[in-house]
């Protein structure tokens, strides 16, 4: 189901109207069931190829889990669907990239707006070093909202978004570090959903947490479902089948990460078709 943000989002990632004329009037832009479409991803590192040859389809709404050994190139995947990888120097990508049919690595395409549509949460928390409402409103400010009683309503909306505010809603004006672990990861998360983004890359969201922040956390990835397009990359195999609709296990062959083996998590768990699916998933192997 496309909301309204989704359906202007070809234009809001393009730098001129003429161009997403253009593209529209090629019929580049059109709504795909998919709301992520890679198609023979690849990537290196100062020449070095660490992934190779991915195409998968990502679908809107859903929860699609990346999980496999260390080093395997999860996060390089992840790092491709919103073009955080070209912060990276000498990395190099070939292949595509579709988000609602868009090529994100188009020339007209420019990243900061592609990381609004596209936000990204990482295994450590990292609020800023600033109050709980100063992390919220900076974002908000970001999409042009400046009213005072705007920005209030849509603080307190994105903390009850992530189960935040009830917690935290006496002490906003407290410093976000001072929050535990777990609260400082729902509010970064907050901090992403309150641009307004229509898919959620995590990176390991709840690893560097202590268990019942992990299931706080986890519960909340699993409430974006439908609201959101989520892929979340996670070591922990039973999270991986709780929360996702598919699951992706990436594995190193040949010296090179590749996608070894896709598709629901219930089949992927208890049916996979590939011998390193089911090593792995019962713990022989990685
Ligand atoms: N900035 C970088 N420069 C050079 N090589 C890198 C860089 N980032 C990652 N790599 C290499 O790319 C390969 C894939 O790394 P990546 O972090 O994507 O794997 P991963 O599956 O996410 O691993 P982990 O589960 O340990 O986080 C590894 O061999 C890694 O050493």
């Amino acid at each position: 189901m496309m909301n309204v943000v989704e359906a202007a989002l070809p234009e809001m990632l393009l730098k001129e109207p003429p161009v997403a004329q253009r593209l529209a009037d090629s019929k580049l832009v059109h709504i795909q069931p998919a709301a992520l479409s890679v198609h023979r991803l690849g990537v290196s590192y100062a020449g070095r190829p660490v992934l190779k040859d991915v195409s998968i389809d990502i679908a809107a709404g859903h929860i699609t889990a990346l999980i496999g050994p260390s080093g395997c190139g999860k996060t390089t995947f992840l790092s491709c669907l919103n073009r955080m990888i070209d912060l990276v120097p000498g990395s190099r990508v070939t292949g595509q990239v579709r988000l609602h049919g868009v090529n994100v690595y188009d020339d007209a395409v420019v990243p900061l707006m592609l990381r609004r549509r596209v936000g990204m949460v990482f295994q450590k928390p990292n609020p800023f070093p600033l109050s709980i409402r100063k992390n919220l409103q900076m974002p908000l400010r970001e999409l042009g909202i400046r009213s005072k009683g705007e920005l209030e309503a849509r603080v307190e909306k994105v903390l009850q978004d992530v189960g935040l505010w009830k917690e935290v809603c006496d002490q906003l004006d407290k410093s976000a570090l001072a929050l535990s672990g777990g609260q400082q990861q729902r509010l970064c998360i907050a901090r992403t959903l309150a641009l307004e983004p229509s898919t959620v890359l995590l990176d390991e969201p709840c690893s560097a947490l202590d268990p019942i922040s992990s299931g706080a956390v986890e519960d909340l990835i699993a409430q974006l479902r439908g609201d959101y397009t989520v892929v979340v990359v996670t070591h922990n195999l039973a999270q991986a089948r709780r929360i996702a609709d598919e699951v992706a296990l990436f594995w190193v062959q040949e010296s090179c990460g590749a996608l070894v083996e896709f598709g629901p998590t219930q089949k992927v768990f208890t049916q996979p078709e590939h011998r390193l699916t089911c090593e792995y998933i019962c713990g022989m192997r990685g």
